[in-house]
């Protein structure tokens, strides 16, 4: 049965998968034609610009902003591309059911706060947003206002010298997720050279000022500074994440990424409804993995030759021709893993896949040999009754069987810990698990 969660997602997934045609748009606002040229519009006229994304934010969105024409004005295509990321990521980061409560806190919100909006729209998250610049921060303010979401949406003053992750003044003890779209260049010049490049006016709504657009170091600095404060603050933000403008900035975040020792981190290109390709950048210290297309998403050939992308998470481990009977077939394959000395371990005979988590890696058989050991031991030992503490879980994964006309195939997805080695070795468990059961199959009808 699919859930209104469901349903909205799937119309805010390809919202923008084919280009806006301006003239339907014009006819559904009246405001968007009076600053349309036929079906064409100006995207180098700020006031064009800007109607635009007001528009679109009011007819896809409901939402209602008011800008200021001296500060950037956001494509609502590019952000929306971020925040689908950002759901995926955490949807698929979390043993939950997709669509989970979450805070956010978005570095940099802008005048417009398009972030926290287009998040709140769209899923029963709450947010702080971050802004240094007073005007902004008023702007953002009315906007917060104008959509009635004061009560989920909190703007917090900063200045250039705080910390950039508020948790202690916006008073919450941790976060589901931090998000930033930093300003991209390192200094004026920069900026000035690319709105001439563009032939557009600077510091305008098409350009942004030059508070939004120009800090230290650029991008990889900006983001830098967040890393560095991850790095004291680990598993109390779920994922910290940032959207960059160039590879090489993304490349060199996924280089300081590895230096730390964070193996656990997500890189994406996003794409959608935009001429101009970004990049999008997470990391996390908690063990909850995001699924392969979340965390790989970089599938141009320039783009993955350049970016050292996370390890797989999910593997086809084999491919058989069709057993006689599947029902019996999974039921067996449920039963082994079952069988294993797990933390735990479900089943959803329905869909024929499972959840299972595990304090080691308990299908090796040295690790059988050293349980044996202990067990023999605890068994002297149980007169005292010494409880055992439940150790951390090591290992989180999903077993999925699919079936086509011809075949079936068994894959698993790693889903939780750290330890690539893991789950490896869990994909030759279950290719070998597999292979012993079409033995047995075999041998029984013969
Ligand atoms: C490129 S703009 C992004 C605005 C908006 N989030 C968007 O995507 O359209 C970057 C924003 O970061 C803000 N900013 C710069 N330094 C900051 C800091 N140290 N803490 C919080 N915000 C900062 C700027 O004022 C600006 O609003």
């Amino acid at each position: 049965m699919t859930t209104d969660q469901e349903s909205k997602d799937r119309h805010f997934k390809d919202l923008y998968a084919s280009p806006p045609d301006f003239k339907v748009l014009g006819r559904l606002d009246p405001d968007l034609a009076a600053v349309l040229n036929g079906r064409e519009l100006d995207f180098d006229d700020p006031a064009s610009v800007m109607q635009l994304t007001k528009t679109l934010l009011k007819l896809d969105f409901d939402l209602s902003i008011e800008l200021p024409d001296d500060r950037l004005c956001p494509p609502v295509a590019n952000r929306h591309n971020y925040i689908l990321w950002l759901k995926s990521l955490l949807d698929t980061s979390s043993y939950e059911k997709p669509g989970r409560k979450a805070v956010g806190i978005d570095i940099g919100t802008g005048a417009s706060c398009i972030y926290p909006l287009l998040g709140c729209t769209q899923r029963p998250w709450s947010f702080v947003a971050t802004d240094i610049d007073s005007k902004s921060l008023e702007y953002a303010r009315e906007n917060v206002k104008r959509n009635e979401l004061t009560h989920r949406i909190n703007v917090l003053a900063r200045t250039q010298d705080d910390l950039m992750i508020p948790l202690q003044d916006a008073k919450i003890q941790s976060a589901d997720f931090t998000m930033t779209n930093p300003p991209f260049y390192a200094s004026k010049d920069e900026l000035l050279e690319s709105a001439a490049q563009k032939s557009r006016k600077p510091f305008t709504a098409c350009t942004g000022s030059e508070t939004e657009m120009v800090t230290a170091g650029g991008e990889v600095a900006f983001v830098g500074r967040i890393l560095d404060e991850s790095l004291e603050l680990r598993e109390r933000v779920q994922w910290y994440t940032c959207m960059v403008g160039f590879l090489s900035s993304a490349t060199k975040l996924v280089e300081r990424l590895k230096k730390e020792g964070i193996d656990n981190y997500a890189v994406t290109a996003l794409v959608q409804g935009s001429k101009t390709r970004r990049w999008a950048v997470g990391w996390s210290f908690q063990a909850m993995r995001p699924e392969q297309s979340v965390a790989r998403g970089v599938t141009s050939k320039a783009g993955a030759a350049k970016i050292d992308l996370p390890p797989a998470t999910e593997q086809q481990v084999l491919k058989i021709t069709l057993p006689e009977k599947i029902g019996e077939f999974a039921d067996e394959l449920r039963r082994h893993i079952g069988g294993l000395e797990l933390a735990s371990w479900e089943w959803d005979q329905e869909r024929l896949e499972g959840i299972g988590r595990a304090e080691a890696n308990v299908w090796n058989r040295a690790w059988r040999r050293k349980r044996k050991r202990e067990m023999e031991v605890e068994e002297q030992e149980s007169k005292e009754e010494v409880k055992k503490e439940p150790s951390a879980i090591a290992f989180g994964f999903q077993v999925r069987v699919r079936v086509t006309k011809n075949n079936l195939s068994v894959g698993c997805r790693w889903m939780e810990g750290h330890d690539a080695v893991i789950f490896e070795s869990f994909q030759g468990y279950i290719k070998a698990t597999v292979n012993s059961i079409r033995g047995t199959a075999k041998e029984k009808k013969k």
